[in-house]
């Protein structure tokens, strides 16, 4: 496996751009099987989730092509009878972002149950229940959610679903179900994320009617067909996040193209309150810091919510940047019951964390030395990365699928803005 070598201790500066985001583009890939016609999605990141997105689909029988200038170009004319085999479904849970979209499409879907991931439980019961609101019948057999439409129907019905929790794919999930259902369905205690915002508006391009998305209450009147269109995807704040923690702890001045910085603003009120300068305009996000070398950053307790408060998927960058920043801080994790294994590996590199449950109390000031670390999911390695970044000497982080599930050339992009990192391919890393 690759291991990134971090020589950490040197500023970051200048330029980066943003890439679209893992979590519009994967929503948005499935949404390609709603029409029969031809659709164009461009700003499409180069990751391993979206190349295993277009193994799926191309396995349900899509014709799928990602070209150089990052476009892919999807058509989904003709669908057999499709499954989602666990092979694919197990290495990215939005596999089961199919489920919607295909009920809606063709009546039948069977798409092997995501499982449990090193996060937390990750349950879709919520996915399952909004469809057998809408006339799914829905079975799970041998590992498999296999969803069809009662007899003589040809169509999902329209229904009033509420969540039990506010879940992001589940949205999406229904959202896409809904475009082609019989009449209105509302969708109550909705996710409001910019990318629910966004599969909302590449839905829309293709015909589909819906209302209130941004909001919690999202009203959707099912049309009878949705054509083509050519969409591009959103850029990622989650990636734009983590550049600003890196900036931040390492210090520097760094210009964040295509970030939105209206999509990260529980991040960046943090950021400012910790001691950063940030400015944001129609073009992308300015980060300026001191960094933590110069004693002058101030840790910041944070807990995770739901958009628009502080994101889950912020919360291990974050925590490396409250590491090396000055005071006590305290983390609530309130989205995933397991996300804090990034502790014990910022501990090998000398931070001072206590972990109890869903609550973290971080002492900062901590004096970072590289070491070897292993990520173990997708946020962790990123946290690891900033660690390193700061840490002095030399840092190697391991187990990197889960970072290049998520991101598009950190290392190039951090190259870039000064770094002193590489990739060291499986054969050389030691
Ligand atoms: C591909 C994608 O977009 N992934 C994001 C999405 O994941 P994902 O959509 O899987 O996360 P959810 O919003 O669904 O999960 C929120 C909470 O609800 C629970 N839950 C969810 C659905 C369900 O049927 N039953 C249930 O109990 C989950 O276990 C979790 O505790 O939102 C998460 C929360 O912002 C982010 O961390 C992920 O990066
Ligand atoms: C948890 C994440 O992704 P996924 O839902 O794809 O596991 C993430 O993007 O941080």
């Amino acid at each position: 496996m690759d291991q990134l070598k971090i020589l950490g201790g040197r500023p970051l500066n200048g330029e980066v751009p943003i890439s679209g985001a893992k979590n519009a583009a994967l929503p948005l890939l499935c949404a390609a099987l709603l029409t029969d016609q031809p659709v164009t999605l461009r700003n499409v990141p180069r990751l391993q989730d979206v190349r295993t997105m277009l193994d799926l689909l191309a396995y349900i029988g899509v014709q799928t092509r990602h070209d150089e200038y990052g476009a892919v170009h999807l058509h989904a004319d003709r669908l057999g009878e499709p499954e989602a085999p666990y092979e694919l479904v197990r290495s990215m849970r939005a596999s089961i972002l199919a489920l919607g979209p295909l009920m809606a499409r063709i009546g039948y879907a069977k798409v092997a149950l995501p499982g449990g991931c090193a996060i937390g439980s990750r349950p879709v019961d919520q996915h399952i229940r909004g469809l057998q609101a809408m006339g799914a019948q829905t079975l799970v057999e041998h590992g498999n959610i296999i969803a069809t439409l009662p007899r003589g129907a040809s169509r999902l019905k329209g229904a009033r679903i509420t969540t039990e929790m506010v879940t992001v794919t589940g949205t999406e999930n229904l959202l896409m179900a809904a475009v082609l259902a019989e009449g209105e369905t509302v969708l109550t205690n909705a996710a409001q994320e910019p990318e629910i915002v966004d599969l909302a508006e590449m839905l829309i391009a293709m015909g589909a009617h819906i209302e209130g998305h941004g909001t919690s209450t999202i009203h959707i009147e099912g049309v009878q067909a949705l054509h083509g269109c050519d969409h591009a995807v959103v850029a990622d704040r989650i990636e734009a996040g983590t550049f600003l923690c890196a900036v931040a702890a390492t210090g520097g001045d760094v210009f964040l193209r295509h970030a939105r910085g209206e999509h990260l603003q529980a991040v960046i009120d943090k950021l400012r309150a910790l001691g950063a300068d940030i400015s944001c305009n129609g073009d992308g996000v300015r980060i300026q810091s001191p960094g933590a070398a110069s004693g002058k950053l101030q840790a910041q307790s944070f807990r995770t919510t739901e958009y628009p408060g502080f994101p889950t998927d912020m919360q291990a960058q974050f925590m490396a940047l409250n590491c090396v920043a000055h005071g006590t801080s305290t983390i609530t994790e309130n989205i995933f019951e397991n996300r804090f294994m990034h502790v014990g590996e910022l501990a090998r590199l000398g931070a001072n964390i206590q972990a109890d449950g869903r609550v973290a109390v971080v002492e900062g000031g901590a004096q970072l030395t590289g070491a070897a670390v292993s990520s173990t999911d997708l946020r962790a390695s990123a946290c690891l990365v900033i660690a390193g970044l700061v840490a002095s000497g030399e840092t190697l982080v391991g187990e990197l699928q889960h970072l290049d599930r998520g991101y598009d050339g950190i290392e190039v992009k951090l190259r870039g803005l000064g770094a002193d990192i590489a990739r060291i391919p499986c054969q050389r890393a030691q």
